[in-house]
């Protein structure tokens, strides 16, 4: 262990249980030359919350969409815990950057597509759709269209969306980093809470220290191009993540601390 305060511990390596997905010496160079990562090995145990942190165009993305199966590793593999289906996207859900809602299509039809995509009718799919909606607290727009809707809102459809499946892997790629602060503040706390409540394993891209604290059980901090993973850092607190926690003195600590650490990733040697 390299480091250890109240609520924080920062290990070298941390290898936790039991794992669901695991990446195994990950890299990716692209084809016109790019190394995007190189040699990330971690794995992701069941039912946590992992972020991965990094600075600008540090292949946080291609390491999520590696996870996904939306791309391939040039080297090394990724290996599901307990499964040894090839096709894991059943198991998936993705959360983009941007809502990416069908703009003629309402929030219910938005949120029935992947269950569309697998023969379901809109009726057969009905009460899944309501389910989807009454968990991020959108149930009274079901019929709206995404341009009468906030930001915020939006992004409450494209999670709705991507929980329908009930995936056990929920992958968000800064799904927050759009919206303004209040709004981000308020879908930190209902992703806390839906996590809680559909148990589901969650990895989080972010470049935010303070969204990073605030939502992970463990936060993996990765260097700049090409992207390893230099320091695993775990938020111990295991109260209630909430605005009590958010203006304490240990969540102030806690981001200091790794806004210390992704300070210095460039000089840190790969775990
Ligand atoms: N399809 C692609 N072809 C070529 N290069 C790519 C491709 N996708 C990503 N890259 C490059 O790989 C590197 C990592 O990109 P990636 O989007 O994974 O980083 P990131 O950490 O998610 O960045 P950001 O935080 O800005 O979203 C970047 O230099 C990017 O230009």
């Amino acid at each position: 262990m390299a480091a250890s305060h109240a609520g924080l511990q920062i290990v070298t390596p941390f290898t936790p249980s039991p794992i669901l997905v695991a990446l195994d010496s990950v890299g990716k160079t692209f084809a016109n030359g790019v190394t995007a990562l190189a040699n990330v090995s971690i794995g992701i145990a069941s039912g946590e919350f992992l972020s991965l942190l990094g600075p600008s165009g540090c292949g946080k993305s291609t390491a999520l969409r590696i996870i996904a199966g939306l791309i391939e590793p040039t080297a090394g593999r990724v290996t599901w815990a307990d499964s040894t289906d090839a096709d894991h996207r059943s198991q998936i859900g993705f959360v983009f950057q941007e809502p990416t809602l069908m703009p003629w299509a309402t929030v219910a039809e938005n949120v029935w597509l992947p269950l569309r995509l697998r023969g379901l009718t809109k009726r057969d799919a009905r009460d899944r759709i309501a389910e989807s909606l009454a968990l991020v607290g959108m149930s009274d727009f079901a019929r709206a269209y995404p341009h009468e809707l906030s930001g915020g809102m939006k992004m409450r459809v494209s999670i709705a969306r991507a929980l329908t499946l009930r995936p056990r892997l929920l992958l968000m790629d800064e799904p927050f980093a759009a919206l303004d602060e209040l709004t981000r503040f308020r879908l930190n706390d209902d992703l806390q809470k839906l996590r809680r409540q559909l148990g589901c394993t969650v990895v989080f891209v972010t470049h935010s220290v303070f969204e990073s604290v605030y939502l992970s059980d463990r936060i993996a901090v990765m260097s700049a191009r090409p992207g390893c993973i230099v320091a695993e850092v775990r938020i111990e607190e295991t109260g209630d993540r909430d605005v009590n926690f958010r203006t304490s003195a240990l969540y102030a600590q806690l981001c200091r601390d790794v806004s210390r650490l992704l300070a210095g990733s460039d000089a840190m040697e790969p775990l």
